[in-house]
């Protein structure tokens, strides 16, 4: 099918995907996850696994960011069915924001209730320390304050409302029960909460950025994940965002310090299986509550 990009996620071409990926996979998933830079060994250990390649599935994109593989693995964490995105589309690589949403609508269509993003990110809190997972309280959109948001244009009410509210974007019930996952694996010492600042990156923030989004709120910046959870949120998925503060900001012209792409990957990795631990646990979480939930 021949489309405009901006109407890549449009109702009937999220539906084919959605259809083509419900005739292969085993189980309806429940949870999505969006695995950030560096993370995408998650998907490798979901039981039960299928997994298809970006390029196989009607109308996905490519992705082309080393650490983020391409795959979309259907399986079970803990019990729970789930579907991991190895491989998230960032707008800096040239692509819509339809497009890098495009997933999250297949996700919906597919019975998806639960989002989980996560992503690196480089933090600007100075008591922050790398290696820090932070679960995403709020963020502050430099995309969505400058005029870019991945709602603009004609709105589908099978998808949602016209204006989403985005006041509860990251609920509270997921984020008390990862701060419960956190305190039970005694993962406190290294488990903050804040808010995450987008920005269009590929370029990382000069040192005079750092200090004003650090001056606005900011707790930790990224290039990613927002889109993603507005368009969640304006189909109605509950939303759990969860950062790797994989470096410090640079704040100071003395520093030595640069912000470069091989950090990132090296730090997400040495964290990977703390961060795997913790979704499989609070996935169990989950479905114990099924019920209150
Ligand atoms: O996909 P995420 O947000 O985890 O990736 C971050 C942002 C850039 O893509 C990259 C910069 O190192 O890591
Ligand atoms: N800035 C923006 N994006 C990032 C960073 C950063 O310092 N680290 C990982 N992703």
């Amino acid at each position: 099918m021949a489309y405009a990009e901006e109407d890549r996620n449009s109702y009937e071409v999220c539906k084919e995907a959605a259809d083509w990926l419900r005739a292969r996979a085993a189980r309806r998933p429940r949870i999505a996850i969006v695995c950030g830079s560096g993370l995408g060994a998650l998907a490798d250990v979901l039981d039960s696994r299928t997994a298809f390649l970006y390029e196989d599935i009607p109308h996905f994109p490519r992705s082309s960011v080393s650490g983020h593989v391409g795959r979309l693995v259907f399986g079970e964490l803990n019990g729970q069915p789930c579907v991991c995105m190895q491989g998230r589309f960032h707008s800096y690589e040239g692509h819509s924001l339809s497009t890098v949403t495009f997933p999250i609508r297949v996700f919906f269509l597919l019975g998806v209730e639960i989002l989980i993003v996560t992503n690196a990110a480089g933090g600007l809190n100075p008591h922050f320390q790398v290696g820090d997972i932070m679960f995403i309280r709020d963020h502050i959109s430099l995309f969505g304050l400058g005029g870019q948001n991945p709602l603009r244009g004609p709105n589908d009410e099978r998808f949602g409302v016209r204006f989403p509210c985005m006041s509860d974007a990251y609920e509270q019930d997921l984020l008390s029960l990862a701060m419960e996952s956190a305190q039970e694996l005694g993962f406190l010492s290294f488990t903050r909460e804040g808010v995450y600042c987008l920005q269009a990156g590929p370029s990382y923030e000069t040192i005079a950025e750092c200090r004003l989004l650090q001056a606005l709120g900011a707790d930790a910046v990224g290039m990613s994940s927002v889109p993603e959870v507005i368009v969640a949120r304006h189909c109605g998925l509950r939303v759990l965002g969860i950062s790797l503060i994989t470096n410090k900001a640079v704040m100071s012209y003395s520093s030595q310090e640069k912000a470069n792409h091989e950090e990132v990957l090296r730090v997400s990795v040495l964290r990977a299986e703390a961060l795997q631990k913790l979704i499989s646990h609070l996935l169990g979480k989950l479905g114990e509550s099924t019920n209150s939930l």
